[in-house]
This record gives structure tokens, C-alpha cells and sequence, in this order.
């Protein structure tokens, strides 16, 4: 039986795993579950699944979760020493879905059991790739990419090197505004950009795909994670999010990856991998499809696309500069103390204040010490310029 963990259960992609897994529950054993405040969705999930332990990240829901497991045998605990502890708890495959910067250090604890970690935590890979990957390789972990497009160029890539792509294309919906005009954009509401034409997913996610913030991180995470040189990445607008990714090889052929807007591919894919298993998703029909569409993305309507060619070409800590400006925009815009248009000018400027320090330039594999500080950094600049805005 396959010990499993899943760190950011109460998400969208903790509940799509969690569906997978109590399909075929006879196969595996859940270890740790972890959440954030949705305390009866943990404690629910972890009576469903019969797991060792569930963790909230906050210390004062403690109370809250110890009640709603009372009676289960289910240990309860709370704060960031819990969460690293749960990641540090044998499982043979665990999974990475908290949101953010913060789940970096559990995702970075679960790989130094030299297991598997299937990743979707995007932002670990943007704000320390060399680190998460370096710790991958000295503990004999796998990483597996969850992040849909990724997935797809894993699975195009069919185990060659990652050095075999000519070019990598990956594919955006071009988000909640896509066909909105231009000058209407400045003025979208929280609720606006939070509508994804295609795909259920968390609120932070889904504001990112209207920025295109979200496309940014992948082009970046592409890089990190395949070490595919940044003038072989590609995005395109491709509004029926039916092709994820495609893998252009030198001799001119293409693989592209194809699936419904359902994360369960991606997440059972890394679930069965190196084998593939049932997985209960819609199944395409071309016949009624009709016709797949794609366009080039327009840079100057989306900046976070150029800012993210100016992490890849800088290197060195840039990457959690980027992160750590575009949480803290995103945070002031569902606050609604910024604009929609504001998050990208929030976070290039966060990006120019910090270009020349020396927090930033970093050469070496950065500790996770190093990229805390340049979110830190990152975050107070950004207020800065937000204060600025005002
Ligand atoms: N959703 C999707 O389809 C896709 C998501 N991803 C990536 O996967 C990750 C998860 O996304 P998604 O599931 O949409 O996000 P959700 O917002 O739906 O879920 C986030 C999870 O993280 C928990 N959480 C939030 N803040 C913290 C914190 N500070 N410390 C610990 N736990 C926290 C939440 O707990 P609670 O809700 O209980 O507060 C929840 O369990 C993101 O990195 C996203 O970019 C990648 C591709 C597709
Ligand atoms: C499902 C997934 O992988 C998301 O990251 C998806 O890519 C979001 O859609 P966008 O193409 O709108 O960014
Ligand atoms: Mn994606």
C-alpha cells in the first residue's frame, strides 16, 4: 500500500487528489493532510480518508480542528513547525498544492525523505528552481510535474532529455478577460478577473490567468524545472485550453499533450507514474470540439510575460523578487486597494528597485534563508510602490 501525504488538501488541486485516491482507496494509505482555514473540509477529509494526522497552518484554528476530529484517533496540530513535521512524516508520494511562497519549505522537507514529490506548488520552482531541484537530486527524489502544462511536456518528452526539444510551446486561455478591451481592463473587479473561462481552480490561480502573472511563472517554471534555454519557451493564447503543451523536436515533428480542463490528468499521471491507471475524466470528442484556435499572446496588453523573460535572462534570485512582488499585488488586489492594471506596474517596479542589490544577485544555489529575504525585499518594495500608487 503507497503511503501517501497531500499538503494543501482543502484546495482545488488537494480535492481533485484526494478524488482520485478515495477511488481507489484499497491501494493507499494517507499519512498527512494539510490545510489552511477550511477547518471542517480537513477534518472531514481526514475522517474520509482515515489520515495519521491533519495540520492547519494556523496556529488559532487549532481549537476548531482538534474539536471537528475529536473521537477519530486523528492526530491534530498547528503552525509551520507542524507543517514541515507532516512533510517530514514517511510517505512514499506527496503532494505539493499549497498556494504561494509558502509552500516552498514543506515542499522542500517532503523531498529529503528521497521519495516522490508531485509537484504543483509552481511558485517553489520560480522562486528557488536551482534550490528545490538540487535538494531533488542530493536526497534521490523525483519531482513530478502537476501544473498541467508541464505535465504535458513531461508526457510529450516521453523520458529524452529534456536537451532533445528544439522548442516548447505552452499553451493560456488568456484568462476571466481575455476578449475584454484593453482600456476596460484597469477597471476589472476582483470578482471579474475571478471567473476562468475553462478551469476550476483556486481563487489566486484564476486572478493570475486574467494578469497572465500565471503564464509568466510557467514560462519561468518550464525553464527551472526542464532547464530548457528561455529562447526555446513559448506561450500562446489558445482559448479552448484542449492542448497544454507541445514538444517540437529538430527533425520538425511536434508531440502535443491533450486533455479536458480536468487537473485529474495531470494529478493521475503523477499518481501512477511510471504507469498509467484509470483515470475518470471526460474524454474528448474532436467531432464536436470542431475547431482548436491559437494566437499570439500581445505582450503589451499582458507585461507579465516580458517580466518574466527579464527573470529567466537575470537569473540569481530574481525569480522570488517576481514571486514575492506579485503575491503581495495580488493580496492589495483582492483587497481592493489596487487596480487589475496595477499588479503588473506593482511588481515591475518591486523588480527595477531590487535589480542592482546585492540580496538579489546571487550566483551560488540560493539557501532557503536567501530566498526568503529577497521575498521579504520584494514585498516591502512593492508596497512602496503601491504606497506610491495612492
Ligand atoms: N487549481 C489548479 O487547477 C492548479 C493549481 N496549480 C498550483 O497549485 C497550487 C494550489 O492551487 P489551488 O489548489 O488552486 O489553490 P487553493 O487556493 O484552492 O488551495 C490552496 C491550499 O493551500 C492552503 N493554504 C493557503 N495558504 C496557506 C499557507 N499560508 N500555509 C499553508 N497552507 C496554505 C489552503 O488552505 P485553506 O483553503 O484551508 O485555507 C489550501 O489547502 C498553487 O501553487 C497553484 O498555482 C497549478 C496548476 C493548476
Ligand atoms: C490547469 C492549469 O495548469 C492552470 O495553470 C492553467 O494553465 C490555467 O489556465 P491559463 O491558461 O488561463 O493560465
Ligand atoms: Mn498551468
Amino acid at each position: 500500500m503507497r503511503r501517501i501525504s497531500v499538503l494543501g488538501a482543502t484546495g482545488s488541486i488537494g480535492c481533485s487528489t484526494l478524488d482520485l485516491i478515495g477511488r481507489d482507496s484499497g491501494a493507499f494509505r494517507v499519512v498527512a493532510l494539510t490545510g489552511g482555514r477550511n477547518i471542517a473540509r480537513l477534518a472531514d477529509q481526514a475522517r474520509r480518508h482515515r489520515a495519521e494526522i491533519a495540520v492547519t497552518a494556523h496556529d488559532e484554528c487549532l481549537p476548531d480542528l482538534r474539536a471537528a476530529l475529536s473521537g477519530s484517533g486523528i492526530e491534530a496540530a498547528a503552525g509551520q513547525a507542524a507543517l514541515i513535521e507532516a512533510a517530514d512524516r514517511p510517505a512514499d508520494w506527496t503532494m505539493s498544492a499549497i498556494v504561494g511562497i509558502a509552500g516552498l519549505a514543506p515542499g522542500l522537507q517532503a523531498l529529503r525523505q528521497g521519495k516522490t514529490l508531485a509537484l504543483a506548488n509552481k511558485e517553489s520552482l520560480v522562486c528557488a528552481g536551482p534550490l528545490l531541484m538540487a535538494t531533488a537530486r542530493a536526497h534521490g527524489a523525483d519531482v513530478l510535474p502537476v501544473d498541467s502544462e508541464h505535465s504535458g511536456i513531461f508526457q510529450a518528452l516521453a523520458g529524452q532529455d529534456a536537451g532533445a526539444a528544439e522548442r516548447v510551446v505552452i499553451t493560456a486561455s488568456g484568462g476571466a478577460l481575455r476578449d475584454w478591451p484593453q482600456e476596460r481592463l484597469a477597471h476589472a473587479t476582483v470578482e471579474e478577473a475571478g471567473r476562468h473561462p475553462n478551469w476550476d481552480m483556486g481563487q489566486r490561480i484564476t486572478i493570475d490567468s486574467a494578469t497572465l502573472f500565471n503564464k509568466a511563472m510557467e514560462l519561468i517554471e518550464t525553464h527551472e524545472y526542464f532547464g530548457i534555454p528561455p529562447d526555446r519557451i513559448e506561450a500562446v493564447i489558445h482559448p479552448e485550453s484542449i492542448v497544454h503543451a507541445i514538444v517540437g523536436f529538430r527533425d520538425g515533428g511536434l508531440l502535443a499533450h491533450l486533455g479536458p480542463a480536468d487537473m485529474r490528468h495531470a494529478i493521475g499521471y503523477a499518481l501512477h507514474w511510471p504507469a498509467r491507471g484509470d483515470v475518470p475524466v471526460e474524454r474528448l470528442d474532436f467531432a464536436r470540439l470542431g475547431a482548436l484556435t491559437f494566437r499570439a499572446p500581445d505582450e503589451g496588453r499582458w507585461p507579465a510575460l516580458r517580466l518574466a523573460r527579464q527573470v529567466m535572462q537575470a537569473g540569481g534570485l530574481s525569480g522570488a523578487v517576481f514571486n514575492g512582488a506579485k503575491e503581495a499585488a495580488l493580496d492589495a488586489f483582492i483587497a481592493r486597494r489596487i487596480g487589475f492594471s496595477d499588479m503588473a506596474r506593482v511588481v515591475e517596479a518591486a523588480m527595477d528597485a531590487l535589480s542592482g542589490s546585492t540580496a538579489v544577485a546571487h550566483n551560488a544555489v540560493p539557501d532557503l534563508e536567501n530566498v526568503r529575504r529577497a521575498d521579504q525585499l520584494a514585498r516591502q518594495a512593492a508596497e512602496r510602490s503601491m504606497a506610491a500608487l495612492a
